[in-house]
């Protein structure tokens, strides 16, 4: 027997998100589905599929899955678009206050634009040639010289499988070019996609934390993706501890739709 799904495909700088709202407990959440319907060939096509949840004492609960079906760590341009979906369904008017996987965040919608309240980082690793945190997903970053002419894909994957990181759930990997104080262009890897996507919340945050680490840059860090431009805001509140981390950019519906599934 086949059942009808109601959905609505949103994208954040070209990260883009199939949302549903699962308020009502329904949809039959399956590795194998959610990578069908992520897929762009045979389903939908997204970068990752999310549902909108009730969750008592807050606006709404949103669960992140990666394209590959399995459930991942915070998505921050996922994060972005739930925010948009929720206030497009009239759960809340400006200001909202949602559980994710890697707790609670705040988020402002104004007009197009998202500002969204990312999880306190601490334990930024430096080493010689990258940097390792936790933005919420774990992310390298390393520092090259142009972007464009980096293998992102080829390098990427060999360091999210690699002997470092593979055996402990692999990593989202970024590079990074600085354009000018404050001003970064990143490409993003993605674990769970497998593949560079347009935009990384979570990466970009990652990044712009790193540099203040590397130029004791204090932002707000405007950060280039192949999929436009977000900023960055951050306060460090001890040696390489930061809170008050906001991730702002656009969010928009693309379109509404329905999928038959068997
Ligand atoms: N696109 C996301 C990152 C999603 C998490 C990641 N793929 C993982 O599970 O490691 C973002 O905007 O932050």
């Amino acid at each position: 027997m086949s059942t009808t799904i109601q959905f609505v495909k949103y994208q954040g700088t070209g990260n883009d998100f199939i949302l549903l709202d699962d308020r009502n407990e329904t949809f039959p959440v399956s590795k194998e589905l959610i990578a069908h319907l992520c897929h762009r060939r045979f389903g939908i096509g997204a970068d990752g599929l999310i549902l909108l949840k009730n969750a008592e004492g807050y606006d709404f609960r949103m669960v992140y899955f990666n394209a590959d079906g399995a459930e991942g760590s915070m998505c921050g341009n996922g994060g972005r678009c739930t925010v948009r979906f929720a206030h497009d369904l009239g759960i809340f008017a400006e200001n909202t206050r949602f559980i994710a996987v890697d707790g609670a965040h705040e988020a402002v919608a104004d007009s197009e634009v998202i500002k969204l309240k990312m999880s306190p980082v601490k334990g930024l690793q430096k080493q010689e040639s990258y940097d390792f945190l936790n933005t919420g997903s774990p992310h390298y970053v390393t520092f090259v010289d142009e972007v464009a002419k980096t293998e992102v894909v080829t390098l990427g994957r060999t360091i999210r499988y690699g002997d470092i990181f593979g055996p402990l759930g692999g990593t989202n990997v970024n590079f990074v070019e600085v354009v000018s104080d404050n001003h970064l262009k990143v490409r993003t890897y993605e674990r769970g996609v497998e593949d560079e996507t347009y935009s990384c919340g979570t990466g970009v945050t990652a990044c712009a934390l790193s540099s203040h680490a590397h130029f004791g840059w204090q932002g707000p860090v405007t950060i280039d993706t192949p999929g436009g431009s977000l900023c960055v805001t951050f306060q460090e509140i001890a040696p390489e501890v930061y809170d008050s981390i906001y991730l702002i950019g656009p969010a928009k519906r693309v379109f509404n739709g329905e999928v038959q599934v068997s």
